[in-house]
């Protein structure tokens, strides 16, 4: 991780107008993500998080404040956002949905054919390249999406609970194939979860948010070296403190926000 700001938000707020009424999604939320960091989100149902993500994607506009994310190439997209499900295009074969992006921005036939190579082979679908989304299971899925967007080489990866729909064996592989390509690519990642243990193994950070309207009330640095897994994450004491630290914040927030 550098120490350099990649992604920058200032005192931000997003108010939903209504013909009679206005949703407050999140309020005066600050917040800087350094270059190469991996920071996941967490807090309670309807605090805002996808609509934070979707204002850093350029999918909504802010009320108020401001962001920035800093850009080392003209060349690259600013950002690539994975869904939670229904990321992949159905007519589209695997190899042509990882390419998509690129295909977008017309770039050369043959530096295509290779980026899409790479990360087709890094997600363990090169045998699979021709066939449709429809042939594939949830999990393979999902590794096209993240295939597609590390492919595009963003300058920043936003993630909405990518992992969320899969059973649990399939999401701790996606989980750890995922940490292992963010390792070699070393990508600044935005990464929205309702699971403790999955903020745990990923994030160098842990941003906590507070039950709707959304603030962001605490942050955990993650201390565990990498590479990690998911076994040496529940074997941690430490890490067991943090599962409950964080726990008892989500409890009060969810409790909060249903009454
Ligand atoms: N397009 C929209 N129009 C009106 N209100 C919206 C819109 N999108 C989101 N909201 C409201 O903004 C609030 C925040 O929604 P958002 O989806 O960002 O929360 P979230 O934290 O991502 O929730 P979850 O964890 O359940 O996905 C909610 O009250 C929601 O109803």
């Amino acid at each position: 991780m550098s120490n350099e700001v990649k992604i920058s938000i200032e005192d931000l707020t997003k108010v939903f107008y209504k013909k009679n009424n206005s949703v407050t999604a999140f309020k005066n939320v600050s917040l800087e993500v350094k270059e190469g960091e991996f920071v996941c989100l967490v807090g309670p149902s309807g605090c805002g998080k996808t609509t934070l993500l979707r204002i850093l994607a350029g999918l909504e506009h802010p009320s108020s404040g401001q962001f920035s994310i800093s850009a080392d190439s003209d060349f690259r997209p600013l950002q690539s956002m994975v869904f939670q499900e229904k990321g992949v295009i159905p007519w589209l074969t695997v190899e042509e949905n990882v390419a998509f992006g690129l295909n977008m921005r017309h770039l050369p036939k043959e530096f295509i054919r290779k980026q899409t190579d790479i990360y087709l082979k890094k997600v363990g679908l090169r045998n699979f390249s021709k066939l449709y989304p429809n042939e594939l299971s949830g999990g393979m899925k999902q590794r096209i999406s993240i295939a597609r967007a590390f492919a595009n080489d963003p300058e920043i990866l936003l993630m909405d609970e990518p992992f969320a729909a899969l059973d649990e064996q399939n999401k701790f592989i996606l989980q750890e194939e995922l940490l292992s390509i963010w390792s070699e690519t070393k990508k600044t990642v935005l990464f929205i979860t309702h699971s403790i243990d999955e903020a745990l193994l990923l994030s160098d950070r842990i941003v906590l948010m507070s039950a709707h309207p959304g603030k962001i009330v605490h942050e955990i640095k993650v201390p565990i070296p990498r590479p990690r897994t998911m076994e040496q994450v529940r074997a941690n004491a430490e890490m067991a403190e943090q599962f409950i630290t964080i726990w008892n914040h989500l409890q009060q927030e969810v409790q909060r926000s249903r009454g």
